[in-house]
């Protein structure tokens, strides 16, 4: 089902993203994870997006067994990295006979240790042209995009960014899931300013409940998130003393704090790293107000 249409249905909501992982002996373990958060009810569930074009079929073979193995909403990660017009088309067409009908429309990362994007092909620039591309040829599927509270790494200033996320809904996209961020008046404000601009489609605001320090700190790098300076120092300081399990702790209390505050001021839903770890998710859903008992996924 669309998700635009499964978020007029559920409010307050959680979806969760999960990456495919890079061996297939880890599949298994893998589908045990989502066996196993299949009790958060999500409204959808991600699935990421390999650089190179190497694993698109495996965020395809992942996201149709999802949907037709746990019954679950997919939302299928595509980005501009390796994008072709004709094997865009075809792959495309696999996702539409796979059953699956949503897709987040991403330009895509540098490669590792770089910070230039170089597109691979004059027709995929920008988010913007995979929307277009979509919404051209496949007009049946919803497409989502991503926005940012703090501004993109590359964006001169907020103003121009969020004239480019209105470009992006004005090609055609169906809703916004955000940047990971930490403080949650960076998202009211983005969500204010991008009204302002006249986007109206939901935005969702993505949570990371922080697992690891030195990963949180490359993240940081380049996706243009920062960590007010209080939390950092707690980070900081419960890596020294306690090691990863201290900061695994710290990072699901204040994600917790996080999506309650979220809620409570107004957020339509939650959508969630899961880093496809599910002791983290279901720590969080324990004492939260996320959840939908009628579900129906
Ligand atoms: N869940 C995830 O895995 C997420 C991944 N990302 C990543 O963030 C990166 C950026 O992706 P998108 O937001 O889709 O990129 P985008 O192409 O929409 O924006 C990238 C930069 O270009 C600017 N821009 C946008 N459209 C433009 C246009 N038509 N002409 C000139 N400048 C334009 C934007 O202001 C921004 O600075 C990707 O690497 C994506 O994979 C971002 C959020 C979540
Ligand atoms: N520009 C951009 N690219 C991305 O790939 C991306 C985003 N933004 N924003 C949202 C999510 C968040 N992402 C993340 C966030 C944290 C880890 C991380 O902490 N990884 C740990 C593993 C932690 C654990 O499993 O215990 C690592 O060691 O890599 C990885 C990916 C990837 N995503």
């Amino acid at each position: 089902m669309r998700i635009a249409e499964l978020l007029q249905r559920r409010e307050p909501f959680l979806s969760l993203e999960f990456f495919p992982p890079k061996d297939r002996a880890q599949w298994p373990g893998f589908f045990d994870v989502v066996r196993e958060l299949k009790v958060l009810a999500p409204v959808f569930c991600s699935v990421t997006y390999g650089a190179g074009g190497s694993t698109r079929h495996n965020t395809l073979e992942i996201a149709a067994r999802l949907k037709q193995e746990y019954m679950l909403e997919p939302l299928l990660h595509l980005t501009c990295v390796g994008a072709h017009r004709t094997g865009l088309s075809s792959f495309l067409e696999d996702v539409a006979d796979s059953g699956c009908e949503n897709i987040l429309a991403l330009r895509g990362d540098p490669p590792r240790g770089e910070t230039t994007f170089i597109p691979d092909s004059e027709d995929f620039r920008h988010g913007c042209d995979l929307v277009h591309f979509i919404r051209d040829g496949f007009p049946r599927f919803c497409v989502g995009v991503a926005g940012y509270p703090e501004k993109h790494p590359e964006a001169p200033s907020m103003e121009r960014d969020i004239a480019w996320l209105r470009h992006k809904v004005q090609c055609g996209a169906d809703f916004v899931i955000t940047q990971l961020f930490f403080d949650n008046n960076a998202y009211f404000r983005f969500v204010d300013q991008a009204r302002s601009a006249g986007v109206t489609v939901p935005i969702i605001p993505g949570v990371l409940p922080v697992r690891n320090l030195a990963a949180l700190k490359r993240m940081l790098g380049f996706c243009g998130a920062s960590v007010p300076e209080g939390y950092m120092r707690d980070l900081e300081h419960v890596q020294h003393v306690y090691g990863d399990s201290g900061v695994r702790g710290l990072g699901l209390g204040f994600a917790k704090a996080q999506i309650r505050d979220l809620l409570d001021r107004g957020a339509p839903g939650v959508h969630l790293y899961t880093l496809n770890r599910a002791d983290t998710c279901l720590e969080i859903w324990k004492d939260s107000t996320v959840r939908d008992t009628h579900s129906d996924c």
